[in-house]
């Protein structure tokens, strides 16, 4: 569970958010005493009584620790603490000096019912020492109940890789922002229930998790053509593009036109068919200024007819979504051709066509942002984090979508989905924002085992919750 809508910083924006607020003439021991007593009164409403052990790093992790101990102690709660060296001059050193309850080594430390991870936060520069690590396993492994403070000691605040975090933590209490590290990567899985304390720290940013979007009812003079026409391209594999036509409809486009050389086999009687054969009939067809958005990609193949497909469809001034094949064609060129479109563009890979189409470096959400400037498109980058990123910045992130959506036509859908959105909701991150959800709450609604089929059938109940 992630906050919806929540900000997104990394560690050195964190910084620099902070360093601000000092400027504005806040002190560093008054905001340390807002984390602290932040991570005491979730740490409290959790541990219901039970003892509470707080392990305490050098840094300023370390420093809201030990204003939680103090905090907790003070009021009733049965508490001891483990430091694992000294605290660094500053805010932390003069907190450490208020707390004046039971201390012991890390490795004399007994496992508690309740455990505070405050070993390192946004600091995290490096794995944690072998030993340390074990330690620190172990105790999460026998406690009943661990928060981790800002982040699991062990998680990349910016990329969300493992430097030796355990498992087994229950609620990681992010202070101010979320970080990257709370929903990419391995910081996913090892978060465990991320809440956000608000201890008065602005910060600007335009990274954000996904929120539920806001559906408008048809007026009283919508009609068809109003709502929006989609044109799906079929191909090699036509049960892909029905997917992903099926969806589109389900997702409140006014009018949906399946295209290709078998566009008659089954599907719903409110699916337009064409027949198109070659790209010249393709091109043709793409030239009715009708269209309002095309998909192409699920199921298309990969032959000589598909790339002429994927020209004529580059070649059409109108919005474009991409998926699937298209992608695998577009290849290590992927950047280059994207570039030159002047209508939007939007595509939908997953981890493993994202890195061959793009290099780069970084966080999911660096790599995916590198590569909507270069691409000048907007990228739905899909995994168990999923990263929208749009050529200007703005980045949309989530997490914790069903594992059950790993499961073939998912991916077709979702792509049709969003051609729904783009010709109801326009450009840039909004419509990805909006498919990303509906995609997710239909998959949360359709339940374990299921497929792709009928995730369309729980789009509409999806869409209720947003009208
Ligand atoms: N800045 C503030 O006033 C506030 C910060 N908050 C909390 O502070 C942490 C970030 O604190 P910082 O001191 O920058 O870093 P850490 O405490 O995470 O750790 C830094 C400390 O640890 C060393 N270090 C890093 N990695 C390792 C390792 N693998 N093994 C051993 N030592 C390591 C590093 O060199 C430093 O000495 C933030 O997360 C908040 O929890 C408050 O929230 C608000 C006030
Ligand atoms: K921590």
């Amino acid at each position: 569970m992630i906050p919806s809508g929540a900000p997104i910083v990394t560690a050195a924006e964190m910084r620099a958010a902070e360093q601000a607020v000092f400027a504005s003439g806040v002190s560093q021991d008054s905001l340390m005493e807002r984390a602290g007593a932040a991570v005491a009164r979730e740490t409290a409403r959790f541990a219901t009584g039970r003892p509470i052990l707080i392990l305490a790093g050098p840094g300023n992790n370390g420093g809201d620790s030990y204003v939680a101990a103090r905090l907790l102690q003070n009021a009733g709660h049965d508490v001891s603490l483990v430091a694992t060296g000294a605290p660094a001059p500053g805010a932390a050193e003069r907190m450490h000096a208020l707390w004046h309850g039971p201390t012991s080594s890390l490795y004399a430390a007994r496992p508690r019912p309740v455990l505070v991870d405050g070993l390192f936060g946004t600091g995290m520069t490096r794995p944690l020492e072998r030993g340390l690590a074990a330690v620190f396993a172990d105790l999460c492994k026998q406690a009943e109940f661990t928060l981790a403070i800002d982040l699991p000691s062990g998680i990349h605040a910016d990329t969300g890789a493992d430097l030796g975090a355990p498992r087994g933590i229950d609620v990681t209490l992010a202070l101010g922002a979320l970080k990257p590290g709370h929903l990419l990567d391995i910081g996913l899985e090892r978060c465990g229930r991320v809440l956000l304390a608000d201890i008065d720290i602005p910060v600007h940013t335009r990274w954000r998790t996904v929120t539920r979007p806001r559906i408008d009812t048809p007026g009283a003079h919508s009609h068809k053509y109003s709502r929006g026409l989609v044109a799906v391209i079929e191909g090699a594999m036509p049960g892909a593009a029905r997917l992903a036509a099926r969806a589109a409809m389900a997702g409140g486009a006014g009018y949906v036109v399946l295209a290709g050389d078998r566009p008659w086999g089954e599907g719903p009687d409110a699916l337009v068919r064409r027949e198109v054969r070659t790209a010249e009939d393709l091109s043709e067809f793409l030239g009715w200024d009708r269209i309002d958005a095309i998909v192409l990609g699920p199921g298309l193949g990969r032959d000589r007819r598909a790339e002429a497909y994927l020209r004529a469809a580059f070649a059409a001034p109108k919005p474009l979504i991409l998926d699937g094949d298209a992608l695998t064609l577009l290849g290590t060129d992927a950047a280059r051709w994207l570039e030159t479109r002047a209508a939007p563009t939007w595509i939908t890979p997953h981890s493993g066509e994202f890195d061959r189409m793009f290099a780069g470096v970084g966080s999911k959400i660096d790599r995916t942002l590198a590569a909507a400037a270069e691409a000048r498109a907007t990228i739905v980058h899909k995994g168990a984090d999923t990263v929208i990123a749009a050529p200007k910045g703005e980045v949309r992130l989530l997490a914790h979508g069903s594992r059950w959506l790993s499961t073939a036509g998912t991916g077709d859908v979702l792509a049709g989905l969003l051609a729904a959105q783009v010709v109801q909701s326009g450009k840039g991150v909004a419509p990805a924002e909006a498919a990303v959800w509906l995609h997710a709450r239909a998959a949360q609604l359709a339940g374990p085992a299921l497929i792709a089929d009928e995730l369309i059938g729980h789009i509409p109940g999806a869409i209720s919750e947003c009208l």
